[in-house]
């Protein structure tokens, strides 16, 4: 099973999460061109008689009196759908949809990190950038503390750019070659708070330089004399400089070797919980979002399969698809990948254009039923959260199979 921390690639772990799994360690730094300081969906259709659950989403951790806090963002039955048009057509020429994301329900407790995984092109920068405002819902709410997106005003909108940050995946393309880092990092705060004294502009860049684990003094540097991580740590204070109350990492370590991968994961997660920022962080790797997400969320085909807290989904997942994930993930030591059997993932991720009908994962499930053909699976609630788009889910495992297999 994948979740043996030998098998995992943040195996050199130099510390164990709360959960009792390793964390990333912080590798011995790579060679840089600059100095690095020490690093400081609601059941639609529902074909079975089965329990119900109402969201796919969980309002996060209890505070110390046990209450749930308010969840910091509700997403309801989000849908956001592409009007495509084959290239070269006629401008009469009707249009086809591409669904993107079919109907997705989560919570985010304030301080709570959330990942979200899945295949490409399985709609999670979509809702990532739904989620920012930085593309329209075709259906459903996003509510941001209570508020709901789509009827925001300008003003409302305007503090909830602010709020809701983003760390993108390619470092380097995402930082502007002509301006320096200070300016880079600085640019959000002079453009959203344009009355900050400069004195206090250069001191809030240099703490969070200081803070993502770089000298300050190379604040008048350009994005090319840095490595990788280097520029994701620019990146990463830049979302930071307006103290936002949520960040969405999309993909942020999925360009960066792996041995960087680890520190900017674990520099995430510091920085997460030091500043009890709420957290969604994509990735398409299971065992990079299990080290810094409190909850995971596996999206397939624009839909949510299963959401559970961390731990249970990587050692009891219960939706054949997230088996499959979990029983995909290679093992870094080339003999034993070798000498794996494990069940692959059969055929392709279908069009979003034309989506299998009832389950979107009966193509390639290795239990689909006939029936999981006829309507949308029910999201079942088995308890403390952890939710099922699966009425087969208590067959085999396709993990114990692959186990089986392996002897
Ligand atoms: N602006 C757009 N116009 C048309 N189709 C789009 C657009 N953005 C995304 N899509 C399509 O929507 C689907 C979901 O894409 P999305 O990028 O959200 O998936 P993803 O899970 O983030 O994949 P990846 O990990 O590769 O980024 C894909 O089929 C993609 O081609």
């Amino acid at each position: 099973m994948m979740t043996d921390p030998k098998d995992d690639k943040f195996a050199e772990a130099s510390g164990r999460d709360e959960a009792g799994d390793p964390i990333p360690a912080a590798p011995p730094a790579s060679a840089t061109p600059v100095a690095t300081p020490p690093s400081p969906a609601p059941a639609e259709v529902a074909h079975k008689d089965a329990p119900v659950a109402k969201e796919a989403g969980n309002a996060g951790r209890p505070d110390r009196t046990g209450k749930r806090a308010a969840p910091i963002l509700r997403v309801e039955d989000l849908r956001v759908a592409f009007d495509i048009r084959p290239r070269g057509a006629w401008p009469w020429t009707p249009s086809k949809k591409l669904h993107a994301v079919g109907g997705i329900s989560f919570d985010l407790a304030p301080g709570e990190s959330l990942g979200v995984v899945g295949e490409s092109g399985s709609g999670k920068s979509t809702l990532a950038r739904a989620i920012v405002g930085t593309i329209p819902s075709t259906g459903g709410r996003i509510e941001f503390e209570g508020q709901d997106l789509a009827s925001m005003s300008e003003r409302q909108r305007r503090v909830h750019r602010k709020d809701v940050q983003m760390v993108f995946q390619d470092p380097l393309a995402a930082l502007n070659p002509r301006m320096t880092v200070g300016d880079i990092i600085a640019e959000p705060l002079v453009t959203h708070e344009p009355k900050t004294p400069r004195k206090e502009v250069r001191r809030r860049v240099a703490e969070l330089m200081e803070r993502v684990g770089l000298l300050p003094n190379l604040v008048s540097r350009y994005p090319h004399e840095f490595s990788g991580g280097q520029c994701q740590r620019i990146g990463i204070a830049r979302a930071l400089i307006l103290r936002p109350k949520l960040l969405i990492c999309d993909e942020p370590v999925s360009a960066l070797d792996v041995s960087v991968q680890a520190q900017v994961v674990n520099l995430l997660k510091e920085l997460q919980r030091d500043m009890g920022l709420a957290m969604i962080f994509i990735a398409h790797d299971l065992s990079v979002v299990k080290h810094v997400s409190d909850r995971i969320v596996v999206m397939y085909l624009g839909r949510v399969m299963e959401v559970a807290k961390s731990k249970p989904l990587v050692t009891n997942p219960e939706h054949p698809y997230t088996q499959a994930l979990i029983a995909s993930v290679p093992i870094p030591d080339p003999v034993l990948e070798r000498a794996r059997k494990r069940p692959v993932l059969g055929g392709e991720l279908p069009s979003p254009m034309s989506p299998p009908s009832g389950c979107v994962f009966r193509t390639r499930c290795p239990k689909a039923h006939p029936d999981c053909a006829d309507g949308l699976p029910p999201m079942l609630d088995l308890g403390d959260g952890h939710r099922v788009a699966c009425p087969y889910h208590e067959e085999p495992s396709v993990l114990d199979a692959a186990r089986q297999m392996a002897g």
